[in-house]
């Protein structure tokens, strides 16, 4: 890694994770696909030297341990790697090893693409509208880990805590009630906002839209919000124009004359209901906006700026469906974002085509990863769809600079659905489509590689 970015040989060490379930199914598929792009592209000059590193049920048979540092030690040395799922048991045992990488690495953002391949049975009437790319802030939230079981001690001392605070009356069960901690933070907001809006912007992407639950956690997910804003707006001013900012000054270019009140009244639907205070404010806001950006921003130039606004997260995931051509870029918080990367890929196809990338910009370090886990009841099968990892690795093709081999994948991806040659998951959604298992799904893909 060098101030410019990464720099890479032509023959890159990788380390990869097999994973749990169907993650050697997954992987082998994989690994054919990705080899043969290189090859495909490049011929003898470049080649990735695979790595195989242990971490979950492999990793606990041979070693005694789930994650041992020596994984650890070769992705932070070799800076990019890729990894299979792994199992997480729910309610106790270990806590999540994928989670645990992520944090080990400060991998903080979680990228996940989502668009639609031609042809990919969907439930939605339109699935090419969706074409979004969820940043998901990858080290905080509920995600640190940071739990009390009812009636452990930690529970006890949380309880005299809140009451310390006056607040032990909001809890309604007590001596039963486990409690889970939800740290967010300016610097772990602003980097992942930060993240985004580059994205967006090198991306030629119209909007960033931050996703939030900051009506109810005001300190969280209120608190992420503002610090999303402040980001934008102090590293990015003339590059973004905020939603409310874009009313403000549309309000003007429609009507020059337009007084200050009457756009703060059009802004603010509920002004004449406020106090002289908060009426000030907003008037105030107003002559901020005009001061600040009217001459660069206004006379229709706002619309040549990167838009950035919020969603309430619950509206949020009717929105993604109902209008998916509002949402573009998405920045939010951890809980979230593994919500909505579920339940966009459903949109496209399913979770057997949804991949990912957990990154740090700064670093370098990078860990690419499908979105589903391991689907345990199908493992060993050679049944599952390998194209979430597939395209994770084509993903961490494009990280490397190797565009030439995502290229073909894409092509090799994009002709086998054509043709309808596709794994259960495709099958059971299209008419006349011919089932294959996930290796000869693999084998489509290099098949089909053609620039
Ligand atoms: N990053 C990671 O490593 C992750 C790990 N996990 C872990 O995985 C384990 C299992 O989680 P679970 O909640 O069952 O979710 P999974 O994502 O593993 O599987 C849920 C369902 O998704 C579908 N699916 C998953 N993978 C594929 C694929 N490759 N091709 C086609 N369809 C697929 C299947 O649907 P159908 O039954 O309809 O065929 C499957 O039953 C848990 O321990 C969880 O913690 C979960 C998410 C991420
Ligand atoms: O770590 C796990 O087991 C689940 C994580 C997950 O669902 C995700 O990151 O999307
Ligand atoms: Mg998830």
């Amino acid at each position: 890694m060098e101030a410019s970015g990464l720099v890479v040989p032509n023959n890159p060490i990788i380390p990869f994770i097999e994973g749990d379930g169907t993650g050697p199914d997954i992987w082998r598929a994989s690994q054919l696909v990705l080899d043969s792009a290189v090859e495909k592209a490049y011929g003898s000059e470049r080649k990735i030297e695979w790595l195989e590193v242990l971490a979950g049920e492999k990793a606990f048979r041979q070693t005694g341990e789930w994650l041992p540092e020596a994984t650890l030690d070769a992705y932070r040395k070799h800076l990019v790697g890729i990894k299979g799922p792994l199992t997480t048991p729910v309610g106790g045992g270990i806590r999540s090893l994928n989670v645990a990488l992520r944090q080990e690495l400060d991998l903080y953002v979680c990228l996940r693409p989502v668009r639609w391949f031609k042809g990919v049975p969907s439930p939605v009437k339109n699935p090419a509208a969706v074409d979004m790319v969820i940043f998901r802030e990858n080290s905080e939230d509920i995600y640190a880990g940071i739990e009390f079981d009812a009636g452990s001690q930690g529970a006890k001392d949380m309880h005299a805590f809140l009451a310390e605070h006056n607040a032990a009356s909001k809890i309604r069960f007590p001596e039963t009630t486990g409690y889970g901690i939800k740290p967010i933070s300016k610097e772990g907001s602003a980097r992942l906002m930060q993240a985004a809006i580059e994205y967006a912007l090198e991306q030629g992407r119209k909007s960033v839209t931050i996703v939030h639950k900051g009506n109810i956690m005001k300190f969280t997910e209120g608190a992420f919000k503002s610090h999303c804003y402040n980001t934008a707006i102090q590293s990015f001013r003339d590059q973004v124009v905020t939603e409310r900012e874009s009313w403000i000054i549309d309000n003007i270019d429609r009507d020059a004359s337009i007084s200050v009140t009457e756009n703060a009244k059009s802004v603010e639907p509920g002004y004449d209901m406020m106090t002289d205070d908060q009426q000030a404010a907003i008037r105030a806001e107003i002559e901020g906006v005009v001061a600040s950006i009217g001459a660069t921003h206004g006379g229709g130039k706002w619309k040549n700026k990167l838009l950035v606004r919020d969603s309430i997260a619950d509206i949020s995931l009717q929105q993604v469906l109902t209008r998916a051509s509002d949402f573009d870029v998405i920045a939010t918080m951890n809980l979230n974002g593994d919500y909505l990367s579920d339940a966009l890929a459903a949109q496209v196809g399913g979770i057997g085509i949804a991949p990912g990338g957990n990154i740090n910009y700064a670093t370098g370090h990078a860990i690419f990863e499908a979105t589903h886990g391991t689907a345990p009841k199908y493992a060993n099968q050679d049944k599952v769809n390998p194209g979430s990892m597939i395209l994770s690795g084509e993903m961490m093709l494009r990280h490397l600079g190797w565009d030439e081999a995502a290229d073909l994948i894409i092509n090799g991806m994009d002709r086998s659905i054509a043709n309808k040659t596709v794994t259960y998951d495709f099958h059971r959604m299209m008419d006349d489509a011919k089932l294959l298992k996930c290796s000869e799904f693999g084998q489509a893909i290099v098949d089909n590689m053609r620039d």
